[in-house]
This record gives structure tokens, sequence and C-alpha cells, in this order.
């Protein structure tokens, strides 16, 4: 079991390498040779010339900050009823994680229920969740267009086959909007000055996403890191006009290993705010998360045990954040006898 240190680790090494960045106006075939490349060595890569509109981008933006900005009392008239939904400070999920973060989620394939938070969250419910809609359909839709990409290139004839499972209305897919407040020199005076860290704290702890696929956006401040190697942390270069794209746990078992579900976190900014926009595409509960055979092959046998998402889902629920739950699902093998 690993858990998220609540603090940056001095031993930990900073590595300066780029992710690939795959500019999806080059020709198909060639888009999605780079994306399964991408993938099966970082588990993460940027996407340029992606065709979400700026404008839209721009006022999901605008309408995050708008509500982050507001008084504490106002903000946290928006914690739903129905967790896990709604506003949240500090606190991560249900099992103790905390971090310097606050952040706004909504059920991304529920027009309802984005209507019903919008009310707590604007006093302009109706262009706050039109925002909200317009955004989440956009990600949405560049997620399908990336997994179609990745079906083809991995031989897999139904080219639908992930995409399907986040265009489904019953899809369980969310939104998540992750404002990390600066935090000053004075709030790190526990801290040796000259370390590297010392503006730095652990925004968003380590972790792997769950779903199929993240589409995540942020303003130009830095904070993002992925790690591909215990203790060696890689920092994303904030790039506003970029969506950072990385493989989810489910999407790790579909393609029975061949992709990495990569554990990441976020720390946050000594002078600037920051704030992420992350859809993360999911399945509807009830679907049936197991590898096409296309990927299974007698060099590369099954690796996972099929098993619904509601399943895996309450798996997640019920650990901490940086747990890691797809080893609860392998199958285990006979070997070495
Ligand atoms: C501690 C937790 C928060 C989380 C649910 C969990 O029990 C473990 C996974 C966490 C995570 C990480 C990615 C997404 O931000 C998220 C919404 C998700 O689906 O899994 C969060 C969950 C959350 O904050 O509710
Ligand atoms: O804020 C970020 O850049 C990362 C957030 C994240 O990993 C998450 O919400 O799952
Ligand atoms: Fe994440």
């Amino acid at each position: 079991m690993v858990l998220a240190s609540p603090n940056p680790i001095r031993s930990e090494k900073i590595l300066p390498i780029e992710l690939p960045i795959v500019d999806l106006s080059l020709e198909k075939p060639v888009v999605a040779k780079l994306i399964v490349k991408a993938c099966e060595e970082f588990g993460f890569f940027k996407v340029i010339n992606h065709g979400v509109p700026q404008d839209i981008i721009a006022s999901m933006e605008e309408a995050g900050f708008g509500f982050f900005s507001k008084p504490m009392a106002q903000k946290r008239e928006a914690i739903a009823a129905n967790n896990p939904f709604g506003y949240g400070c500090k606190n991560i999920g249900f099992n103790g994680d905390v971090g310097e973060v606050e952040y706004l989620l909504f059920n991304a394939s529920n027009p309802l229920s984005i209507s019903q938070m919008s009310k707590d969250i604007s006093n302009d419910p109706s262009k706050f969740s039109s925002t909200v809609r317009a955004y989440t359909e956009a990600v949405r839709e560049l997620a399908c267009e990336i997994l179609e990409l990745m079906a083809e290139e991995l031989g897999v004839p139904d080219t639908s086959v992930f995409s399907k499972l986040i265009r489904n209305l019953d899809s369980d897919s969310v939104l998540r909007l992750n404002h990390y407040p600066p935090i000053t020199i004075r709030d790190c005076k526990d801290r040796d000055r000259s370390s590297s860290y010392n503006h730095s704290k652990v925004g968003f702890g380590e972790h792997s996403d769950p779903q199929i696929l993240t589409i995540l956006r942020s303003n130009d401040v830095p904070g993002l890191q992925i790690s591909l190697q215990d203790g060696v942390w890689i920092p994303v270069t904030p790039d506003p006009f970029t969506f950072c794209v990385n493989v989810g746990d489910v999407l790790e078992v579909m393609t029975n290993g061949r992709f990495s579900s990569v554990r990441h976190r976020a720390m946050t900014n000594s002078s600037k705010p920051r704030m992420s926009m992350a859809y993360f595409g999911a399945p509807p509960l009830h679907a049936c998360i197991v590898a096409p055979p296309d990927v299974v092959t007698p060099q590369r046998p099954s690796l996972y045990r099929p098993f619904t998402w509601a399943e895996y889902k309450k798996a997640t629920y019920s650990l901490r954040l940086g747990e890691t739950r797809i080893g609860l699902f392998r199958k285990c093998r006979e070997i070495d006898q």
C-alpha cells in the first residue's frame, strides 16, 4: 500500500523532461501512432490544434475563477447534499486525504444535476450551467476522438470500443475544477528556505485517475507533476492553449496493460493561483470493463478479471487517494510452478 505524503519529501528528484506533444491536425494515422507511443511510454501527453473553441475554454475559466474568488461562506453553500458532487475545500474524498486545494465537482453526464448545482454556485445559474455543459461537451468530443484513434492504432476493429462508454448517456463522467491558492512564504516558515520546495506544498496528492481518460487544462501556473518512477517527479510545463491527456486505470485494464495509468500530483505555487479543469471520461456504472480480444495474445495473456465500473468505483472510494486499486482486479496467475 502506497500512501501520498502530505508534504514533499526532500529526497525526491525533479527531472526536467517534456511530455510528448501531439498535433491533432496532422494525418490521422500519424496522430494515432504518436498517441499510442505516448500512452505506452508516459501515460500522459499534450494535444495542440485540439479543436476546442478558445471562447468555451475562456468562459469556463472565468466562471471557475469567479466562483473561487467568492467569500468562503458563499462557497460553502455549494456543498452538495449528494456527495461527492459540489464544493470541497482541503478534504479530498471520504478517507482523510487533505491538500491545499478547493474544488467543484460536477456530474458531467447529468445536465439536470449541473443546473441544480449551478443555483448554489452562481447568481446567474443558467449562464453558469450552460458554460459547464458547453465545456463538458467539447472536451467529451475531444476525448472520444482520441479514444477512437487509440483503438484504430491498437488494431481493434470496433474503433468505438472505448469512446462509446463515455458517449453513453449513462456514462459516469465527472468534471472537476481545482483551485490552488498561492502559498505564501509565511505559510512555509517551518520549511528550509533554501530547499527548492520552500514555496510549494502538495495541493492534490499523488494518485492515478480511476476512469478511462482525463482531459486536463490549466492556467499558465505550474504545479502538475507526473511520476514514471518512484520518487522521481517530472513537472508538466503549463500551457493554457494545450490539453494534457492521461490514461486512467480503466484504460490500462482495457488495453491489457499496454497503456499506463501514471501517478501524478499537483503542487501549489508561491505567488499565483493555479486552476485546473479536469474532465474524467468514465463508463456507465453497469458497464463491464474487459480488454477487447484484439489486445489479448498468447504473448500478452489477459491480466485482469472482468469487473463493472460500479465495482471499481466502490473500491476507489473506499480507499485513500494514493492507494493503487488496479491490483485488486488483477488475475492471480499460477506461474513459476
Ligand atoms: C480519496 C479519493 C478522492 C477520489 C476518490 C478517492 O477515494 C480516490 C480517488 C480520488 C479521485 C482522483 C481523480 C478524480 O479527481 C476523482 C474525482 C476520482 O474519480 O478519483 C477523485 C475522487 C474525489 O475527489 O472524489
Ligand atoms: O490540478 C491538476 O493539475 C491535477 C488534478 C488531478 O490530478 C485530479 O483532479 O485528478
Ligand atoms: Fe488526477
